[in-house]
């Protein structure tokens, strides 16, 4: 007989070695329940956290940052009580230190009572930290750079500064009893050395996490895998990560790091922060849905995920984007012939992401040159509009020709459609589309000219015709009957 196996959990035993918080450290390694495993089951992946991850939201801090970005308490309060209802883990606001009414703000928003806990982003030193932990914040993001550039541009202080006085503060929000996370700044920049000597001195005092951050947005995925990889094997503490999306990688390098052990990634909505920005909350979601169902719909109600975009669009004045993940105007639109068909018969061949799921909806675009006969028959059915296949096939004709015309709407569609239907019931010849300009009119004319001699434009008239005396036979029989 077997003896007992204790299951293993995903994120293995490297992970974390506070256990309070609901870490996902020793304290969830105690909890699993023992049971009878084969011992002869894949191995697992035991680093990766894809499908125990974090969110730390920061729209109202990194957000804050956005050039275009002024948010009033009310509105603050708006996005920090939309961010609770979508159920993200914690909220980073703005340093109390900024000015007096980012630190009244925070109180503000620490006494909503919210889900999530509330945390502010300080710079590592005693006098900021001394104001933020008497706003009423579940926890302390501390943070200063470690690169040359900013040691030597920015601040001006060497190592040894910096780990002391981590130390300091760290000693003194613990003793607050307040959650505390260290993080470097322009971590992909730092040196290797220095970086893994302060995390380390800060997981031995008892940090509840530390923070890599690609400031400036040079790191590539491989290269956050090895960082944070690296990381993992010296720290038992929780990694937060924090991306910048100028090299287009923000999204990618969180799901990496993901992979590589860390727990926490720091995310905005429609992802506004310095400069570009950094990994959006919508297209993260999107990311981790793909990776792991189950979790996202577990823990985060998606469906929100619109209207607090919407809501953030409209505080900082700016549009979604066309093509922004899930709801851009074309997220969920399948427009080719070929793709359109397949989508209507099972949307799994051409999609990956449940529009439902975010509570979207897929639209199949008629309006085209590329269009094709399935997706307007599907339409004519939207119509309430019956025709015969071949019927359906010379009118996907009728307007692939008025698409190479000119750009035609749905609207211009839909009057084709009902025209054509009309013309085939009642033997009528009305124009497919009315609204034609003289000159519109007179390219018609030449391509219907050149269509004439076409072979399979005859084949098709033919096929339209031998169907609509099969039809008229049929009609005949079952009036006699
Ligand atoms: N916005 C800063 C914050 C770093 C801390 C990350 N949680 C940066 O990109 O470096
Ligand atoms: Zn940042």
């Amino acid at each position: 007989m077997c003896p007992p196996v204790e299951e293993t959990p995903a994120n293995g035993q490297a992970n974390g070695t506070n256990g309070d918080n609901g870490h996902p450290g020793y304290s969830a390694v105690r909890s699993t329940p023992t049971k009878h495993v084969s011992p002869y089951q894949p191995v697992g992946d035991f680093l990766s956290n894809v499908s125990r991850f974090k969110i730390i939201e920061s729209t109202l801090r990194e957000g804050e940052q956005f050039a275009n970005a002024y948010f009033d308490l009310d509105a603050k309060i708006k996005i920090a009580k939309a961010l609770d209802e979508f159920g993200v883990d914690y909220i980073e606001l703005t340093s109390p230190a900024a000015s007096e009414q980012s630190r009244s703000d925070c109180e503000a928003i620490c006494k909503l009572g919210l889900k999530a806990k509330i945390l502010t982003h300080v710079r590592c030193s005693m006098a900021d930290a001394k104001i933020a932990v008497e706003t009423g914040v579940d926890g302390l993001d501390v943070v200063i750079g470690t690169s040359s550039y900013l040691r030597e541009h920015s601040h001006g202080k060497d190592m040894t500064y910096i780990k002391n006085t981590a130390l300091e503060v760290i000693e003194f929000v613990k003793s607050k009893g307040k959650e505390i996370r260290f993080s470097s700044e322009d971590s992909f920049r730092s040196d290797l050395v220095d970086l893994l000597s302060i995390y380390s001195a800060v997981d031995k005092v008892g940090v509840n996490r530390v923070g890599i951050a690609d400031t400036v947005g040079c790191a590539s995925p491989r290269q956050v895998y090895d960082l944070v990889r690296t990381l993992r094997g010296v720290v038992g503490c929780d990694i937060e990560t924090h991306f910048h999306n100028d090299s287009g990688c923000a999204i990618a390098n969180a799901y990496c790091a993901l992979e590589a052990g860390a727990t926490h990634v720091d995310t905005s909505v429609l992802g506004i922060g310095e400069r570009n920005g950094i990994t959006p909350l919508g297209g993260f979601m999107a990311r981790m849905i793909v990776a792991d169902r189950d979790y996202v719909l577990s823990k985060y109600n998606i469906k929100k995920l619109k209207d607090i975009e919407d809501l953030v669009a409209d505080l900082v004045e700016v549009n979604v984007p066309f093509n922004n993940y899930i709801t851009g105007f074309c997220a969920f639109t399948h427009k080719a012939g070929i793709h359109a068909k397949a989508i209507l018969n099972n949307p799994s061949t051409y999609e990956i992401i449940s529009p439902a799921d975010f509570g979207m909806s897929r639209y199949v675009h008629f309006a085209s040159r590329i269009t094709g006969w399935n997706a307007i028959k599907s339409r004519a059915d939207q119509l309430g509009l019956t025709m015969t296949d071949a019927e359906y096939k010379e009118c996907t004709a009728e307007i692939k020709k008025m698409a190479d015309i000119k750009k035609i709407t749905l609207d211009d569609t839909d009057a084709i459609i009902r025209n054509f239907h009309h013309n085939q019931v009642h033997n009528t010849n009305k124009p497919l589309l009315p609204d034609l300009t003289k000159d519109e009119a007179e390219k018609l004319n030449q391509v219907d000219q050149k269509i004439e001699s076409v072979p399979e434009k005859r084949q098709l008239d033919a096929t339209v015709e031998a169907d609509a005396e099969d039809r008229a036979n049929k009609k005949t029989r079952s009036t006699a009957a």
